[in-house]
Formats: C-alpha cells, sequence, structure tokens
C-alpha cells in the first residue's frame, strides 16, 4: 500500500507538533510547515528520531500563494496530499473595548484566512485525485462558547465552525470530508501566552478569565496536545470516513454540549 501524505501548518510547536508525531507515528509522510523554518525543522528531527518519515517546509498561512506553494510542492514530490490539517492559529486576551483594528486584522488573518486557504491549496489536488482527502481544521473552546476577554479569538473560531460546515457540504461530493477538532485548555506555548497576557489584566478581569476555566474540566486535568493530536490522527483514519462537517470536542468535560 503506498504512504499516506498528510500536511500540516503550525507544526512547530504544541499542538501542530503533536499532531505532526502522531501522524507520523501512524504512518503518515508528514509534510511540517510552520512560519518558523527552524521550528519545523526541530519537529521533523523528532519524528526521525522515531524513526518515521517527514520533512519541514516554511509557509505563512495569511498568504494564499504560501499555502498553495507548500501544497504544490508536496503533490509534485510525492504524488497526492491525503490529509490537510490547518492548525495554525493565534490568540488576543483582553477588554472587548480595547481591542484594536490589528490586532483584529491579525486574528482574522491567522485563524480564519490561514484556515480558508489552506482548505483552497488543498482542495484543489484533492478534488482531482482518486479517493479524495480530509481536511481537518483548528477550532478550540472559542468555537462554541463565546468567551469574555476572548472576543476576537471567539469570533475567529466561530468562523472556523462556518468555514468547516461550508466547505463540507461543498466538497462532499469529491469524496473530501471536512471536520475541526475543539481542544480546551492545553499544556501548549499558546496557553502560556494566554496566561502571560492574563497576568496584565486588572484584578476584576482577571477573576473573569479564571474564573471561566477553573475547576470546569471534568477529567480533573489539563490537556496535552497529543490528547488533541489523537483525535486528528482518528479524524484522518478511514475510520473517521463517515464523519464530516463536525466540529469535535476534545477538552476533557470542558464544554459539554
Ligand atoms: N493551546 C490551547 O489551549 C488551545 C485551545 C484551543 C484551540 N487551540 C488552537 O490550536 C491551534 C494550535 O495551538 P497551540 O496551542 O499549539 O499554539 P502554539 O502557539 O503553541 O503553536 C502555534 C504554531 O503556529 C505557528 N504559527 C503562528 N502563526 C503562523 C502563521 N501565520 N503561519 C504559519 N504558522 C504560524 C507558530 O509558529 C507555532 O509553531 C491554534 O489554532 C489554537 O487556536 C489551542
Amino acid at each position: 500500500m503506498t504512504r499516506k501524505i498528510a500536511v500540516i501548518t503550525g507544526a512547530g510547536q504544541g499542538i501542530g507538533r503533536a499532531i505532526a508525531k502522531e501522524l507520523a507515528a501512524a504512518g503518515f509522510f508528514v509534510a511540517a510547515s510552520d512560519i518558523i523554518m527552524a521550528a519545523a525543522q526541530r519537529t521533523v528531527s523528532e519524528i526521525h528520531q522515531q524513526h518515521h518519515q517527514a520533512a519541514a517546509y516554511q509557509a505563512n498561512v495569511i498568504n494564499q500563494h504560501d499555502l498553495r506553494d507548500l501544497v504544490t510542492q508536496v503533490v509534485t514530490e510525492h504524488g497526492r496530499i491525503d490529509v490537510m490539517v490547518n492548525d495554525a492559529g493565534i490568540v488576543k486576551v483582553g477588554p472587548i473595548e480595547q481591542i484594536t483594528d490589528k490586532e483584529v486584522d491579525d486574528l482574522m488573518a491567522v485563524n480564519v484566512k490561514g484556515v480558508l486557504f489552506g482548505i483552497q491549496a488543498a482542495a484543489e489536488f484533492m478534488k482531482k485525485q482518486a479517493g479524495g482527502g480530509k481536511i481537518i481544521n483548528a477550532a478550540g473552546l472559542g468555537a462554541v462558547e463565546g468567551m469574555p476577554l476572548l472576543s476576537a479569538y471567539s469570533a475567529s473560531k466561530f468562523a472556523v465552525r462556518g468555514l468547516t460546515q461550508a466547505a463540507a457540504k461543498e466538497l462532499a461530493p469529491y469524496h473530501i470530508t471536512v471536520n475541526a477538532y475543539s481542544p480546551g485548555i492545553v499544556n501548549s506555548p499558546l496557553w502560556d501566552l494566554i496566561n502571560a497576557q492574563v497576568d496584565k489584566l486588572d484584578q476584576a478581569d482577571r477573576q473573569k478569565m479564571l474564573e471561566q476555566f477553573n475547576d470546569r474540566i471534568a477529567l480533573g486535568r489539563i490537556e496535552e496536545p497529543e490528547d488533541a493530536a489523537k483525535l486528528v490522527t482518528f479524524l484522518a483514519s478511514e475510520g473517521a470516513d463517515y464523519i464530516t462537517g463536525q466540529t469535535i470536542t476534545v477538552d476533557g468535560g470542558l464544554h459539554m454540549s
């Protein structure tokens, strides 16, 4: 059987890195991309140390042509693309009245346009190949529940749900499934960044922020990147062939639908 090919954005650290390693361990060739090439290369070294297959690529997801070039290069080198994981994302914490025009633009560019451009780049090739493909997007708690002090971030993640549903309907005739994974509070550099931003808030806002998370994780522990990566690996597998348009929560019971 030929090896399946997976492309991952934001693979340099955190959840994206865990996804890259899990998919490689599951037998995929992994194209690990990140805006920071050295970070993508570190992930690839770790995959090679485990005797699995991967290569590093540089791509900034806010640029449509970067994602087109990335997927084109992978398809040129490996003949196809079976899975596209649009993981890259950023966050901004703060009171709604203080969010700047630029911060909103940055959030929307990475979290929304980055996912849209990734879907476009993958769909172009998946439509033409036998067997279609699987597109998997990063959502998050902010995609299922609007959160105070994370308003623009929540808006960007709600948009990912909308994109996931629209693309799933549009691409279904081509045997392409589109789903999203929705982690909770993950032990990753992004969460460290949220904590650093929370520390700068005034006392009342800090309290508001912490109350929405504290004691809410039913399983009683913070999420590890591997917890989310295992869901993505399932969504990338044949076991998920009949699942599309879904935003699936993996958060230890933080949000219950
Ligand atoms: N950490 C959490 O608690 C959490 C919770 C829910 C959802 N998420 C989502 O999961 C995804 C990954 O989160 P994480 O915690 O691993 O974040 P992270 O900050 O640890 O890692 C994100 C990676 O994306 C890369 N990146 C950032 N901007 C980019 C760009 N423009 N182009 C390409 N790469 C870029 C970074 O270099 C980094 O390697 C994000 O979409 C995030 O919103 C995270």
